[in-house]
């Protein structure tokens, strides 16, 4: 049987520095487990827009259609914050996920043993956290129309559209309910139905899909600031939050500091399933292109690794393995190894993006 399919899209910024350390996972696991993948490399974002003249390339696009999965660094840095909207590099992300219709974004927020302390949050607070926020990512205000900057009168108006039809509710809601019947059974639905039709509509359909089809499931609805608010207060009341593309963008930065670091949080968008049984499915960390740090071997790679671990049990049926990755973060994060992200007023000697890779590498080879 041929290899599974990868197309890696490294990106701007600390998105190469990342992906070179997913790299040599890719590379241990073909090594040392037999698990081997055809593996290609495009360009997205600034990268693709410095080559072609377009965030992400005809070519590209099609080569994505067609692998079993993406793995994308990130896009985007201040060299290409004056270039017109529509070949900014956040759109080459935008189009993959609008094209490759990956309306369910997996955003999972654990907090390791070794970094509790390191919260900007009291240790009891985040100390065993595990929820999993799932943004819905193919519509909403980041795709509807009516949208743009126009005139009216002798003034602009910037216009943007928050747009939701049922079945779009209706699908993310099933992947937020199936995915709490593997973990805590909980849902918390997240919107403002309180000021948006919008979010009537959301509220009504979530809770109708529930009483038909997951009456099983505890299902909780809360407004998406109320919801920030309590995200903050006590996070481990939350095991599934099912919510918007822009509240689920802005609720999984919030979730990402209770981890300890942006540097820590993967994801995962998932789609329909594909002809051979997988979902189209793109990974990349919650992280963007860090242009603070970028080119100085300071980032960290784990939220990278970690969505490489997540097309392990997501795309590849591999979960043994995705544990076993994971264990292996685990274990360098327990043995105090720390990116400078990581590292808390007292200090300490940081180590660089490519020492984290050999560090997880080595974590690896000690778990045969
Ligand atoms: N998915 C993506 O590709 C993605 C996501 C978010 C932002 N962006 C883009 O990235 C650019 C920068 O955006 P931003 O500064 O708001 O967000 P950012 O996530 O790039 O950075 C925010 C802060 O977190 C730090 N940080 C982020 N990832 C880190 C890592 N792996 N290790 C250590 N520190 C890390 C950065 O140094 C910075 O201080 C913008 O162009 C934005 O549009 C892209
Ligand atoms: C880069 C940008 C388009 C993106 C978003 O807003 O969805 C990012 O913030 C994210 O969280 O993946
Ligand atoms: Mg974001």
């Amino acid at each position: 049987m041929a290899n599974p399919s990868l197309l890696i899209l490294p990106g701007d910024g600390i998105g190469p520095e990342v992906m070179a350390e997913v790299k040599k996972i890719i590379d241990w696991y073909g090594d040392k487990r037999e698990l081997r993948f055809d593996v290609s490399e495009d360009l997205v974002g600034g990268a693709a827009y410095d080559a072609h003249g377009t965030p992400l390339a005809d070519a590209t696009m099609a080569k994505a259609q067609e692998v079993d999965a993406v793995l994308l660094g990130a896009v985007g840095g201040p060299k290409y914050d004056k270039l017109d909207f529509s070949v900014k590099p956040e759109r080459g992300l935008l189009r993959l996920r609008k094209e490759m219709d990956l309306f369910s974004n997996l955003r999972p927020a654990q907090c390791f043993d070794a970094l509790a302390d390191f919260s900007s949050l009291k240790k009891e607070v985040v100390a065993g956290l595990d929820i999993m926020i799932v943004r819905e990512l193919t519509s909403g205000v980041y795709f509807g129309e009516p949208r743009g900057i126009f005139t009216e009168g002798n003034e602009r108006v910037g216009i943007n559209t928050q747009r939701y039809t049922e079945s779009e509710i209706a699908r993310v809601a099933r992947s937020a309910f199936e995915l709490a019947r593997r973990r805590g059974n909980k849902v918390c639905s997240m919107e403002k139905a309180n000021v948006m039709e919008s979010g009537i509509l959301w509220r009504e359909v979530v809770q109708k899909v529930h009483d038909e089809e997951y009456p099983d499931v505890e299902l909780s609805h809360m407004y998406a600031d109320a919801g920030a608010m309590q995200l903050c207060r006590w996070p481990k009341q939350f095991d599934v939050i099912v919510t918007d593309n822009l509240f689920g963008d802005l609720l999984s930065d919030a979730a990402a500091m209770l981890t300890g670091s942006l540097g820590m949080l993967p994801s995962a968008s998932l789609g329909a399933p594909m002809a051979n049984g997988r979902p189209k499915a793109l990974y990349e960390p919650v992280h963007g292109s860090a242009p603070d740090i970028a080119g100085q071997g300071k980032a960290n790679p784990i939220a990278c690794i970690l969505s490489f671990a997540m097309a392990l049990r997501y795309s590849f049926d591999q979960g043994a393995e995705a544990d076993r990755l994971e264990k292996a973060v685990e274990k360098v994060l327990a043995d105090g190894v720390r990116t400078a992200d990581l590292m808390g007023p007292e200090g300490g000697k940081p180590v660089s993006t490519a020492e984290m890779g050999n560090a997880v590498v080595a974590a690896l080879d000690a778990s045969l």
